[in-house]
């Protein structure tokens, strides 16, 4: 099954309520989808988030670099070459990352429909339904309550809580949550770099001091450092997770080895795809260290990817935020996951699974090669 074409749309769903965090404000999930083709008719979806805030990329920069860098060289490769397709992708350009994810994930998506099986079972098989965390964004201390009452009502037991912008209202917010919601869910706080490490040190002794009992805390301080992440990790005893700081195989090893945090969440969109995600699982295996699976807000291509890895992984990968679609007003997407509160269920279709998707926007000159 050779590589023939690649095709582009964009895929918007409106939220549920406005996605709202440290570092950005949105109202849609907005994915740019990429299709790929095959000389044997069947084709492969994968898709990307533009989160340049993140990853510095946009939907136009990953459009323009697969064009430009990556599609020439990937024409006429053959599915079964999955390795060397993933080092092509990884090698073609740097950087990059939800270009190369985007991509990796249509090709993973025609393997497993090379060999006619859900991808989960191709990469080592696991169980079909996952349960996931939910985003509560941050906001005044009533709307953020009212949120977590609704998703507690949709049955979600794991609550994901977005602070970040203001140190005393973020140590409000989280006591009144914790008071509210504590006994019954579990709470992660995601502070998306907000704080300094002195403001963290504070925060998280003070809530201890409270007997606030938190799972983790997500990226309390600024992506490059380091420093700030081990001086907290030394003096709180609540797990600190690396998000933004960790994208490459080489940046988990040094936050392993030089006990910088406790956790790490690997997101697809940060790895460049599901080849690296893997060996990202396979380090912290190593490591003895915990493990997230996370997702920016996509919708359910991309989370379909992440999720058939989270099930296959399952030893290593023991947390999972793939609740990117569940935030969206509705699905476009048949097949691939379906959500039923925080029960994610994977499909038996082939490859990702994915049978349809409504609305897709094709955009202007959006094939490859023209
Ligand atoms: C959606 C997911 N639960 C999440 O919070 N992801 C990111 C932020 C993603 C974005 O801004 O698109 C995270 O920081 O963990
Ligand atoms: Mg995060």
């Amino acid at each position: 099954m050779k590589i023939t074409a690649i095709r582009f749309a964009k895929l918007k769903v409106p939220l549920v309520t406005p996605f709202k965090t440290a570092l950005r404000e949105v109202s849609f999930i907005e994915d740019l989808v990429v299709i790929i083709e095959t000389d044997k008719g069947e084709i492969g979806y994968g898709a990307a988030a533009s989160t340049p805030v993140i990853t510095g990329d946009t939907h136009q920069s990953i459009l323009s670099v697969i064009k430009q860098f990556i599609a020439p060289k990937l024409l006429g490769m053959e599915i079964e070459n999955l390795n060397q397709i993933c080092q092509v992708i990884q090698s073609s350009v740097v950087a990059n990352y939800s270009a190369k994810a985007a991509l990796e994930l249509a090709v993973y998506d025609l393997w497993g429909k090379l060999y006619q099986a859900p991808l989960y079972k191709l990469l080592g098989g696991g169980s079909q339904t996952l349960r996931t965390d939910i985003t509560i964004s941050v906001d005044n201390i009533d709307k953020m309550l009212s949120d977590c009452a609704l998703a507690v009502a949709q049955g979600f037991d794991i609550l994901k809580v977005k602070i970040g912008n203001d140190l005393q209202q973020d140590i409000e917010r989280v006591k009144a949550i914790y008071q509210d919601f504590g006994q019954k869910t579990h709470i992660r706080l995601d502070v998306n770099q907000g704080w300094n490490a002195k403001q963290t040190v504070f925060a998280l002794q003070k809530l201890e001091s409270l007997n606030v009992e938190l799972e983790l805390v997500e990226q309390p301080v600024k992506s490059d450092d380091f420093k700030g992440l081990k001086y907290i990790t030394e003096r709180v005893n609540t797990p600190i997770m690396a998000d933004e700081s960790a994208f490459s195989p080489k940046q988990v090893i040094q936050l392993l080895e030089q006990n910088v945090v406790d956790i790490i969440n690997i997101k697809v969109m940060k790895t460049g795809g599901l080849s690296r995600a893997i060996e990202i699982a396979n380090i912290t295996a190593q490591y003895q260290a915990q493990c997230m699976i996370g997702c920016m807000l996509e919708g359910s291509i991309a989370v379909a990817g992440a999720a058939h890895l989270a099930s296959a992984k399952a030893q290593q990968i023991s947390k999972i935020d793939l609740d990117g679609p569940a935030l969206g007003q509705y699905d476009p997407v048949q097949g691939g996951v379906e959500f039923n509160g925080p029960a994610i269920t994977l499909s038996d279709g082939p490859g990702l699974g994915i049978n349809s998707i409504d609305t897709l926007q094709p955009i202007n000159d959006g094939v490859w090669p023209l």
